[in-house]
């Protein structure tokens, strides 16, 4: 449903992703694995059409998106979780949440109380009134998170979800994300660098270095042996 077919992009003139081609079919979580630097924030950026395409073309549900802006595409389903999280830290918890619904297509204005972020991730059911920098990392995690999943899309990209978070909040993170898959059916592209998370809910990955794709399997080869000198493991 969300293809990139031989994308050449960059910064300038100096291109960073190079002839990578990469699938997310319908339903199904995708990983892109890969040591810092080499791309893949690059990609999702492009994806999200931060970054304009120098050469192939992204198509999603069978179109060409290349010319399509950021808003377009989060107003069609795709949602974007950005590395570092990006919470704005003089609004509160509800006013964060409140901004995501900025992507719906539809009119709605209002996160009822029951809405199912809620259950996600009760602390921000409890922190509503609490300014976004006050937050921890992994809280502002959640919020992020949280923030995407009011706009209901139907593909998230989510940028490093674990990266400097305590343990129990990294368990919280995967648990919403197998759920996200199994009820309801989200198309996911996860960049990850931890090898132990992502072997725990990828369906198919991908492996960058220097901006091209060097490997790519079904889950089950998605093994310590086969990752050795693609990541620190
Ligand atoms: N705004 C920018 N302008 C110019 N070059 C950039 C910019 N952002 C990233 N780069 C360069 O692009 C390359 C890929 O960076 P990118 O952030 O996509 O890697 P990454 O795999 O996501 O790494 P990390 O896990 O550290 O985020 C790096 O060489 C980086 O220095």
């Amino acid at each position: 449903m969300l293809e990139l077919n031989r994308i050449e992009a960059g910064y300038g003139e100096s291109a960073v992703l190079r002839d990578v081609s990469l699938t997310i079919p319908k339903g199904k979580l995708v990983c892109l694995l890969g040591r810092n630097g080499v791309g893949k924030s690059t990609l999702l950026k492009t994806l999200m059409g931060l970054i304009k395409v120098n050469h192939g073309h992204i198509d999603y549900q069978s179109h060409n998106i290349n010319d399509k802006s950021p808003t377009w595409r989060s107003r069609k389903g795709i949602g974007y979780i950005p590395q570092g999280r990006e919470i704005f830290s003089t609004l509160t918890v509800h006013e964060n949440l409140q901004l995501g619904l900025e992507a719906r297509q539809d009119q709605k204005k209002n996160i009822e109380p029951g809405h199912q972020v809620y259950d996600y991730f009760p602390i921000l059911k409890d922190m509503q009134n609490r300014k976004g920098g006050d937050l921890s990392g992994g809280q502002q995690q959640q919020l992020a998170i949280a923030r995407t999943l009011v706009a209901d899309p139907d593909v998230i990209l989510l940028d490093e979800p674990t990266e400097g978070i305590q343990p129990n909040i990294v368990q919280d993170i995967q648990d919403v994300i197998k759920d996200l898959k199994q009820t309801n059916e989200k198309t996911m592209l996860l960049v990850e660098q931890s090898f132990d998370f992502a072997s725990e809910v990828a369906d198919y990955f991908y492996v960058m270095d220097r901006g091209r794709i060097v490997y790519e399997g079904e889950r089950e080869e998605l093994t310590e042996e086969n990752m050795r000198g693609y990541l620190s493991i």
